[in-house]
């Protein structure tokens, strides 16, 4: 019996970093051959597109699998156990897989997934690593509104008093075998400190957490934490254990044809505004911008906004234009989308 193959379960809340992350790894993968399985909340394969761009030996475009039909914490059977198979019985089997959940996806489900008889025997969760967006925790946007949970406990003792973000938070900060906390390069010396005392208490004992920028990690660092994830799940408390019906109906996302654009600088006013009115969590994809040779990519979490040129359009392929859209429930899609394009 070949060794077991390691797979890493890279999570964290949308925009935290988490594709940084792996472009970063596949870049610096120390001679390991990698194979990513990719998963996207909304219709717009944005990461995956991305991350095959890296063009690098070590990982090409055959060894990356985008899973783009929900959170994969809900479709592990349909989606992930036969998609873990095909890499499983793949000649060339990778020396580490790397799973990216969305960034609204329960880890544990996923993980209990690799304990399944037919996936145990050939892969093993080397570690989850989650991901924490540095400015969004500052900001406090995985925290409940002290006040207004007591106030509600008072009222109510029987309700469920967490936000969905801070359950999500809580979820996969629970289930990490390593906590990195991304997005350093926002934030003052003192800010980490504050956030790495306070996180520092809800953390299991042995789980380490580490600072960084844009997921500039060593491979080595990252990679061969030996965690073995599926053995203990129990130690990993989640509030969704008993919920069978979990269907992240707390989010919703749409895509934007947003057609050719003649200045980004207009698109982006517009996207402020609508973020700043209808409270969008994530935005990302691609543009076609007149005149212009290459693909605009479009990034956004929370109010922050990145815009950049990544590549030529391919004479054959066609100039999408469209943006996902990521909010909680109750978004006014029909308001975003008239700020956007009205
Ligand atoms: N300033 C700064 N920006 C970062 C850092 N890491 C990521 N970003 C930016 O944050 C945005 C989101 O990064 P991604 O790596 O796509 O985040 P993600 O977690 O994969 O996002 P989803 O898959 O949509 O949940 C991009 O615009 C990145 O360039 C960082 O350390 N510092």
């Amino acid at each position: 019996m070949s060794e077991k193959i390691p797979a890493t379960v890279i999570t964290g809340f949308l925009g935290a970093g988490k594709t940084s992350l792996i472009r970063h790894l596949i870049e610096n993968s120390d001679g390991r051959k990698l194979a990513l399985i990719i998963n996207e909340f909304g219709d717009l394969g944005v990461d995956g597109d991305l991350l095959k761009g890296c063009g690098n030996e070590n990982c090409t475009e055959e060894d990356i699998v985008e899973l783009a039909n929900g959170c994969i914490c809900c479709t592990v059977a349909d989606d992930f156990l036969p998609t873990i198979q095909k890499i499983l019985s793949r000649k060339d089997r990778p020396d580490h897989i790397i799973v990216e959940t969305s960034g609204l996806a329960l880890p544990k489900p996923l993980v209990r997934a690799f304990g399944w008889p037919e996936v145990r025997t050939q892969v093993t969760v080397d570690g989850v690593v989650t991901v924490i967006d540095g400015p969004a925790y500052r900001d406090g946007l995985f925290a409940a509104n002290p006040d207004a949970v007591q106030a509600q406990r008072e009222a109510d003792e029987m309700l469920d008093h967490d936000s969905p973000l801070e359950e999500l938070f809580d979820d996969q900060i629970n289930c990490a075998d390593m906590i990195i906390f991304n997005k350093a390069d926002l934030l003052e010396e003192s800010e980490i400190s504050t956030a790495a005392a306070e996180l520092k208490g809800r953390l299991r004992p042995q789980v380490k957490m580490l600072q960084t920028s844009h997921g500039k990690l060593d491979a080595r660092i990252l990679l061969g934490l030996g965690a073995a994830a599926e053995d203990d799940l129990d130690t990993r408390p989640s509030v969704h254990d008993d919920a069978d019906d979990h269907e992240h109906d707390d989010f919703e996302s749409f895509v934007l044809e947003v057609g050719e654009i003649t200045s980004p600088d207009v698109l982006i006013s517009k996207l402020e505004a609508a973020i700043a009115a209808e409270g969008i969590l994530r935005v990302k994809g691609f543009l076609s911008v007149k005149d212009k040779d290459m693909r605009l990519v479009l990034q956004g979490v929370g109010n922050r906004l990145q815009h950049y040129f990544d590549r030529d359009w391919a004479t054959d392929e066609e100039r999408i234009s469209k943006l996902v859209i990521i909010g909680e429930h109750d978004m006014d899609q029909a308001a975003i989308t008239k700020l956007i394009l009205g």
